[in-house]
Parts: structure tokens; C-alpha cells; sequence
């Protein structure tokens, strides 16, 4: 063990097993988590790194690991969803698996979308994976739901739905999948009796269910990305291809052809509401990993000078922590609104079952916004993170150019983070029916309190800042006020509309108020969430470290958006100079207990895959070692100095 890394655990303030268990749920959840990453010691899992191989050698030790992973939980007998996450996102490490989709999109469509039949037929098909699925709705040209153009003509004769890709730029392009799957969930413009009733989600079998060559389809992998190496995107044109009836998911199509309106349209987009608050957790976690490299690094690695000799650890460089551990704080706000994003979405999906549609649009508002939220923070931190390590960080050995490929596409897929936060007509909606006297519920109550007060973004003159900066709860209030910035968003479509501009010109021209907007409501959200956490902690030594980082959090956001804080009156120019003071002392405070906060998310080091933040600190024996195994190196004498260079 490296004496620095053991050094600096010595040094923490709190139980670091006590945190883990807060993070986990409860010590019981810490323990099943426990037994279940022992996979990690199975040598059926036992892999060449992936930086070390080819794309199709890539896929296929993918495919091996999918089928191994499928096999396994049957052996083990796990059969929870959340058991099932855990298991795959330990074996995963930091990379995807090429049947990814099935279980994340086309497994839980067919879960909310079948009815009774349909269950009966698909779901032991889909769940003994003889069916392996796909989730097939983007197309070249267009992701935006209303412009696809793929169509579903039902034909009353044969009972039939012919589905068809009439343009280049109506062929379906990423969905995961493209040479694995046999079947795919396709979503569709539906025809019936002359009439186009919009998109809804169809079964289609793409390849022969013994051979696995493709029907009368053309289907395939769309080429190497970005990242998501171990993925096979994929495209699919669909040449009228006929489907029976009953593969139309929710079944809105009589024999005769009548359309049967469902209760709400937007119930067939529910699979993206679902992914979408699964990537706030997915945030959170891959903040946390990229924490927990940058800072164990970062406590090993000893580099020029402070004072004189001896030369100090790169964590003791105050601009070091001030990349850290506002990051560090991120992934702890990240886990505790992932866990609120879970309840919410089971909750409200819960009465959606039981019919009651009320809270959907907040589902939707709340799930777009904190996606885009977290997605775009996460994105940042983790190039932060990378650059934090130097040279080193730019290996991959490091793991931290994988967590960004690996990462990046979640600020575009399931929804573009622009067009997610765009989704605000929620929030300019809530915000009209609270000016018009209406009592909100939910999290946008905190809007009735705004109408009460009369509180407006004033000139800092106007106000007088009762803030106190070393107070959360002041701080929560003040990111409550900023979030009144929807008002000007909906003053600045006011304003066009007065202009006599359409209401969607009226709303372009005010998209970047919209999106900001948006962003202080989801900042809000961050902050209130994470202080709410803190009255759940009782141990004392953990709640003061939690709410150490809480007050950073809430002030490097401010200093970051210091203009909204000051234009709308909610703090004093010379408050504002006392934000960059409080924070300084704040990484101090942290500093002591910088490792055991990344230890307590407890990643094991297989999961992790990084050199530089391995537990036992011990980077540069190790960095060598994976140097040496480099395909490079195989020979001494590489084949090219032969063919050229002699
Ligand atoms: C551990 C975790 C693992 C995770 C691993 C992940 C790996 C994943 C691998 C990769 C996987 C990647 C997989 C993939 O990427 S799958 C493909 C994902 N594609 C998208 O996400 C497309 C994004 N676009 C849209 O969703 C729509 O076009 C938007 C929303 C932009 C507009 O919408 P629309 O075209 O309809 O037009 P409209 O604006 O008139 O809206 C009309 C009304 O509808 C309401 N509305 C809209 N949407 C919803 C909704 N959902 N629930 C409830 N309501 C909704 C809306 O508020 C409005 O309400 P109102 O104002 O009229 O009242
Ligand atoms: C790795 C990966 C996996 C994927 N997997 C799947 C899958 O399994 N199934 C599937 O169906 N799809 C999948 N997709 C597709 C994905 O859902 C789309 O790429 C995503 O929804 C974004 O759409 P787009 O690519 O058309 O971007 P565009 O919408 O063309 O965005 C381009 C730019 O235009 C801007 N823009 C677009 N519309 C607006 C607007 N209304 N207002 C303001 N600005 C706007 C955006 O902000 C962005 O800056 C995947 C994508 C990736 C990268």
C-alpha cells in the first residue's frame, strides 16, 4: 500500500463504512452489493482491456461477456431489477454491453406497453432472450418525434400493418443492437382508413430466429463512434414489410380499422421518461468514479514545490482541490437527486398504472431537466478530472478517456440536452397558473411562495440581501429566488408576442431565456435536495463532512453564475467578494477527508479499471506493467520497421 494513500486515510474525520451505507441505502443493501460484485473474482469474466483490441474483437469479447452475464444470473438466481443493474453495471465496468437495449429499452417497453396477450406471448420470449431486442425510433434525417416519417399502413384485408421507410432520411440510424438483435421495437407513424394518427410502437422480427440472418430487411452496424465500441448501432430500412396486427403495442387498431384513442398519446414515449431518470444516477456514478481517480491520483503523485523540499502532493496545490472538490461535492448532490429521481419516477409511474395521469407532465419536466442537468455537469467534470491527472490522465490506463466516450452521448441520446431543457413549457405553464392565483403542488409549489411574495428579479439596489452565505438554508432560498428567471423567459415571450410574432417564433426567440430558465430550476432542485439529505443524517461526524460539501456546492454554483445572483438582487457585491474566502476555507476543511469521501463510494478496483486510482495507491509499478502488455510490444522489432523503414 502506498504510505501516502494510507496516510491520508488515517486522517478522516468520520466512519467511512457508515457513509458508504447512506450512499448504498442502508447497510443491508451494502452487503448484497457485496456478495453481488464477487462476480468480479469469476474467471469466465476474465478479459483482455479493451484499449488493447480491435472494434469487431471489441464486440465480440462483449458478446461473450452478455451471454456469460445471462447465464450467470441464472445460475445465481438473481432476479430483482435492481439486483439485475447492479450486476451488469459491475461487470460492465466502464464500458456498455452490445444487449444493452434489450434490457434497458425494449424489455421495459414491452413491460409498460403490452397488453395481457401480448405479455403472454412476448415477455418469456424476451426474457429467456430467444427474442433479443432493439429499440429502433431515430432516423437519419430526424429525431424530433412528430418529423419521423416511418409509417405503419394497417391493411384490414390481410389484418396487417405494413411498415415502410419511403426517404433515405426515414431509414431508423443508432439504435443499439444493429447485428445483434432479432427483433426490434420500431416506432411508427400509424395510417389507418386514410388517416394519420402519429407515432406509435410496433414489434418487428429483423432476422431469422435459427440463423440470424436478416428477413427481407436491410439491417446493420452503422461504424465505428466516438465511443460505445462494445455497441453495435445500427441502421434498418424497412421495405413494406408486413407485421401482423397484434404486434402493435397497446393495440389502438380495431379489425375494421377504427383507431382507438389511447388516454394519452405521450404514454408511448414512457421507455425515454424511464431512461432518461436512470442517466441522473447514471451521473452520478460516473462523477463519483472519475472523482475517486483524480483524487486518489492526486494524493500519490508528488510534483515541484510549495515551499522548499519535499516535493507536495498535487492534492496540497489549492487550485488542485478547487478542480476537485466541487466535483467531489457534484457526485455526492448527483447520488442523493439520483436517489430522488428513482422514488419520483417509481412513484408517479406507479399511479400512471393505476391510471392517474395528473403527475405526467411533471415527470416528464422533472426527468428531461435533471437528464440535461446532470449530463451536461458530469460531461464537464469528467475532462475536468482528466486534465487534473496530468499526462497520466491522458492514458487510458487512467480509464478516464473511456468514463468521457463512454459518457459523452448521454448529453444527446434519449433526448438532446438543449431540446430537453427546451421542455420548460412546463415550467412557463406553472409559473402563468401561479401568477393566475392557482396553488402548485409537487416541486413547483415553490412558485405559489414566489406569487405570495411578490419576489422579482430586482436591481441589486432595489432589495436589501438578507443573505447569509454561511447558511444552507439561506443559500437554498437564494437559488429558490434565482430560479425566478422562468419569469423573464416568460416575460421575453410575452414581449414578442406583443411584437405580434407567432407563439413559436415568439418562443425561439426566447430559447436561451427558456434554457436557463431551466437550468436554475434544476439547480434549485440540486441544492434544496442534497441540504434536505443532510436532516436525514444522524451521525454527527458524517453530517459535518456531508455539509461541508453541500456549502460548496451551493457557492461554487453561485460564484459560477454570479451575474443571475446579483442582477436579480439576491446577493451584495461585497457578499459576493466573500463567496471566493468561504470557499477557500471550505477546501481546507474538506482536504483531511478528501480519500475517505471518494472511498466511501466504494468502487472496487475492477470496476473502477484505472491505474491511477487504484486503492492501494500503488500507480507507477502498475502504469509500467500496463504499458508493457501494448500489442506494440508483442515483438521487439515491429513488422513496419521491416516493410519501411529498413
Ligand atoms: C444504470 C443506468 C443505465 C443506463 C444506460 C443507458 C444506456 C442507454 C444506451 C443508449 C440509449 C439511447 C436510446 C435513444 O436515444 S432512443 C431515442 C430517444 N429520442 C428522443 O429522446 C427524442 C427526443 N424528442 C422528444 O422526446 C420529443 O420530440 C420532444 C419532447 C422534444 C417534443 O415532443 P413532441 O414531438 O410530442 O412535441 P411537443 O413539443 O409539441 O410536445 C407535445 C406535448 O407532449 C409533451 N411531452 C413530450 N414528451 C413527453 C413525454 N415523454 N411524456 C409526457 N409528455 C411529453 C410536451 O411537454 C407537450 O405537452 P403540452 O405542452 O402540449 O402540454
Ligand atoms: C450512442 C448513441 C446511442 C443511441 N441509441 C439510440 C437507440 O438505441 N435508439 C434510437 O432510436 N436512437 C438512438 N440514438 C439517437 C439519439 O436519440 C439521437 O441522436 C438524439 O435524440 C439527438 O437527436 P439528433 O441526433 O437528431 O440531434 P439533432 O436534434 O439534430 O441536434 C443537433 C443540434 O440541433 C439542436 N436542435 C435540434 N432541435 C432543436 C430545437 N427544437 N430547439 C433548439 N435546438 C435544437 C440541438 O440542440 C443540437 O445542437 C443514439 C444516439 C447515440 C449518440
Amino acid at each position: 500500500m502506498n504510505p501516502d494513500i494510507v496516510k491520508e486515510r488515517q486522517n478522516a474525520s468520520f466512519d467511512v463504512q457508515k457513509l458508504t451505507y447512506i450512499l448504498d441505502g442502508g447497510p443491508e443493501k451494502t452487503k448484497r452489493r457485496r456478495e453481488i460484485s464477487l462476480v468480479l473474482n469469476d474467471p469466465d469474466f476474465d478479459e483482455e482491456d479493451p484499449n488493447f483490441l480491435s472494434r469487431s474483437e471489441r464486440y465480440e469479447q462483449a458478446v461473450r461477456k452478455s451471454a456469460q452475464m445471462i447465464l450467470k444470473l441464472r445460475e445465481y438466481g438473481i432476479s430483482d431489477p435492481a439486483e439485475i443493474n447492479c450486476y451488469k453495471s459491475v461487470v460492465r465496468g466502464n464500458f456498455h454491453e452490445s444487449l444493452g437495449l434489450h434490457y434497458v429499452m425494449f424489455l421495459p417497453t414491452l413491460y409498460s406497453q403490452c397488453d395481457q396477450e401480448q405479455s403472454k406471448k412476448w415477455l418469456p420470449l424476451a426474457t429467456s432472450f430467444e427474442v433479443l431486442g432493439t429499440y429502433a425510433q431515430t432516423e437519419l434525417g430526424h429525431t424530433h418525434l412528430r418529423g419521423l416519417e416511418t409509417t405503419a399502413t394497417f391493411d384490414p384485408t390481410t389484418q396487417e400493418f405494413v411498415l415502410n421507410s419511403p426517404t433515405v432520411t426515414s431509414i431508423k440510424w443508432w439504435p443499439g443492437a444493429g447485428k445483434t438483435s432479432n427483433h426490434a421495437v420500431v416506432l411508427a407513424q400509424l395510417y389507418t382508413r386514410g388517416k394519420c394518427h402519429g407515432l406509435h410502437a410496433f414489434i418487428v422480427q429483423l432476422r431469422h430466429m435459427d440463423t440470424h440472418e436478416p428477413l427481407p430487411i436491410l439491417v446493420g452496424d452503422i461504424g465505428p463512434k466516438f465511443g460505445f465500441s462494445e455497441v453495435d448501432n445500427g441502421f434498418l430500412k424497412l421495405d413494406h414489410v408486413r407485421i401482423p396486427r397484434e404486434n402493435m403495442l397497446m393495440k389502438h387498431v380495431e379489425p375494421d380499422g377504427r383507431y382507438v384513442k389511447p388516454a394519452s398519446a405521450k404514454l408511448t414515449y414512457g421507455t425515454m421518461v424511464f431512461i432518461r431518470s436512470l442517466l441522473v444516477g447514471l451521473s452520478a456514478l460516473v462523477m463519483a468514479k472519475s472523482c475517486t481517480i483524480a483524487i486518489r491520483y492526486s494524493a500519490v503523485r508528488h510534483q515541484s514545490e510549495i515551499r522548499s523540499e519535499p516535493e507536495p502532493q498535487i492534492l496540497d496545490y489549492q487550485t488542485q482541490q478547487y478542480k476537485l472538490f466541487p466535483l467531489l461535492a457534484t457526485a455526492y448532490a448527483f447520488s442523493f437527486v439520483g436517489q430522488y429521481m428513482t422514488e419520483t419516477y417509481y412513484r408517479i409511474s406507479g399511479d400512471i398504472n393505476q391510471g392517474d395521469l395528473s403527475e405526467l407532465p411533471e415527470l416528464h419536466a422533472v426527468s428531461a431537466g435533471l437528464k440535461a442537468f446532470t449530463t451536461w455537469t458530469t460531461n464537464t467534470g469528467i475532462e475536468v478530472c482528466r486534465m487534473s491527472c496530468g499526462g497520466h490522465g491522458y492514458s487510458r490506463s487512467s480509464a478516464l478517456p473511456d468514463l468521457y466516450a463512454e459518457f459523452t452521448p448521454t448529453c444527446t441520446y434519449e433526448g438532446e440536452n438543449t431540446v430537453m431543457m427546451l421542455q420548460t413549457a412546463y415550467l412557463v405553464k406553472s409559473y402563468r397558473q401561479a401568477k393566475a392565483g392557482e396553488q402548485l403542488r409537487g416541486i413547483m409549489s415553490y412558485l405559489n411562495d414566489m406569487e405570495q411574495r411578490h419576489v422579482r428579479a430586482h436591481p441589486a439596489s432595489a432589495r436589501p440581501a438578507l443573505v447569509d452565505i454561511n447558511d444552507l438554508s439561506d443559500l437554498v432560498e437564494s437559488y429558490k429566488l434565482r430560479a425566478a428567471l422562468v419569469e423573464s423567459a416568460a416575460k421575453s415571450i410575452q414581449q414578442e408576442l406583443q411584437k405580434r410574432r407567432s407563439h413559436e417564433d415568439a418562443w425561439n426567440n426566447s430559447a436561451i431565456d427558456l434554457v436557463k430558465a431551466s437550468d436554475a430550476h434544476c439547480h434549485y432542485m440540486v441544492v434544496k435536495l442534497f441540504t434536505d439529505k443532510l436532516s436525514e443524517i444522524g451521525d454527527p461526524d458524517i453530517n459535518l463532512v456531508l455539509t461541508t460539501l453541500a456549502q460548496l456546492y451551493a457557492l461554487h454554483g453561485i460564484a459560477l453564475n454570479s451575474g443571475d445572483f446579483l442582477q436579480a438582487g439576491l446577493l451584495t457585491v461585497p457578499q459576493m467578494q466573500q463567496i471566493p474566502v468561504r470557499i477557500k476555507e471550505l477546501l481546507c476543511l474538506i482536504r483531511p477527508n478528501a480519500v475517505a469521501l471518494v472511498d466511501a463510494f466504494d468502487f472496487p478496483d475492477k470496476v473502477l479499471s484505472s491505474v491511477l486510482g487504484r486503492y492501494d495507491g500503488n500507480v507507477y509499478e502498475n502504469l509500467f506493467e500496463w504499458a508493457r502488455r501494448s500489442p506494440l510490444n508483442a515483438t521487439e522489432v515491429h513488422e513496419s520497421f521491416h516493410k519501411y523503414l529498413k
